[in-house]
């Protein structure tokens, strides 16, 4: 049953792998309620009713291909779509003054810029793994680039899933190469490398190498591999159930609704503590 005081949450892309599983979430979770859903025009999902949608009794919020409508009287939004909707989606949050928790990975620098301006209304949290386990996994990445020095220690960070995952490398592994480079001090933009093929030649040192894996249904694997000589640290999490991300979403939304707009990570919705 919902209460008056319940965080009012939409679920955009609610027909897809997490929108399902965010319907999911907010019906298990105390303290929010689901108001609207939509998905994109032309989606089989359009018409559906969201709880069935997502495996579970009818609800009464049928999923629709407007997101002004889906959007009256909401306090938030959990996205987890594509970077053009998210982009579209953080302006019309911004306008509104809404919560608005982005999961979307692939974002271009320029989609990035923007989701940052949208910040001057939006409270928005954005993170490419909203799972506590990976965040954690981040900060312990980040000590560990630290404590190792460059030119002793290579780090590669490795990631597999799924056959239908469309950008790589994952945001994840990107959010890990991050906290390694934040450990380091280097700027990750000049120091990775994302594609090796063919007489590359040797490692150049102090970089961050990525390396991708797809296939089957694997929800997502990431291991940062810290090699030196005779010996290897490996740092791995598994994700085996997506519900780990829709919870980390809505924690994210009843966090973000008690704080004045901008743009934070789950490492500040966690409370974990980073050093940069
Ligand atoms: N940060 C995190 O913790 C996680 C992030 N992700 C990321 O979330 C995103 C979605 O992943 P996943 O659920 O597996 O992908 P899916 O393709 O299963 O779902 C995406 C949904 O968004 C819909 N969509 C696309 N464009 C629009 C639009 N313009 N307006 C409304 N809806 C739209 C899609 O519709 P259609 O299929 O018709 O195109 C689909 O229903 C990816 O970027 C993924 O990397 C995933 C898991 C965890
Ligand atoms: O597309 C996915 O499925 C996932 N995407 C996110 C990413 O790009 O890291 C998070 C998770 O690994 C699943």
């Amino acid at each position: 049953m919902s209460d008056m005081k319940d965080l009012k949450l939409v679920v955009a892309g609610a027909g897809g792998r997490m929108g399902r599983a965010l319907i999911q979430s907010i019906d298990a979770i105390p303290g929010v309620v689901l108001v609207g859903a939509f998905d994109r025009p032309g989606a089989a999902s359009i018409g559906a009713d969201a709880g069935q949608l997502a495996g579970l009794s009818a609800n009464g919020v049928i999923v629709t291909d407007d997101p002004g409508a889906a959007l009256g009287g909401a306090d938030g939004v959990l996205d987890f779509t594509a970077p053009e909707a998210t982009v579209a989606l953080a302006r019309r949050a911004s306008t509104a003054g809404l919560v608005h928790i982005i999961g979307t990975t692939g974002c271009s620098d320029e989609d990035e810029a923007a989701i940052r301006d949208a910040a001057a209304g939006a409270r928005i949290v954005k993170s490419g793994n909203m799972s506590l386990g990976v965040n954690l996994l981040a900060v312990l990445v980040e000590d560990a680039a630290r404590a190792l020095e460059a030119a002793d220690w290579d780090i590669e960070v490795l990631e597999m899933h799924h056959r239908h995952k469309v950008d790589a490398p994952s945001g994840t592994a990107l959010l890990l190469g991050q906290a390694a480079a934040h450990g380091r001090a280097i700027d990750l933009a000049e120091k990775s490398v994302r594609v090796r093929d063919g007489h590359t030649g040797a490692r150049p040192e102090g970089t961050i190498g990525f390396a991708t894996l797809r296939g089957g249904s694997v929800v997502g694997e990431h291991t940062v591999l810290i090699a030196g000589e005779g010996e290897t640290i490996e740092l791995t999490h598994k994700a085996t159930d997506r519900a780990i991300f829709a919870r980390g979403a809505v924690k994210a939304a009843l966090w973000a609704s008690r704080q004045q707009p901008g743009l934070y990570s789950m490492i500040d919705v966690l409370g974990l503590k980073s050093h940069n």
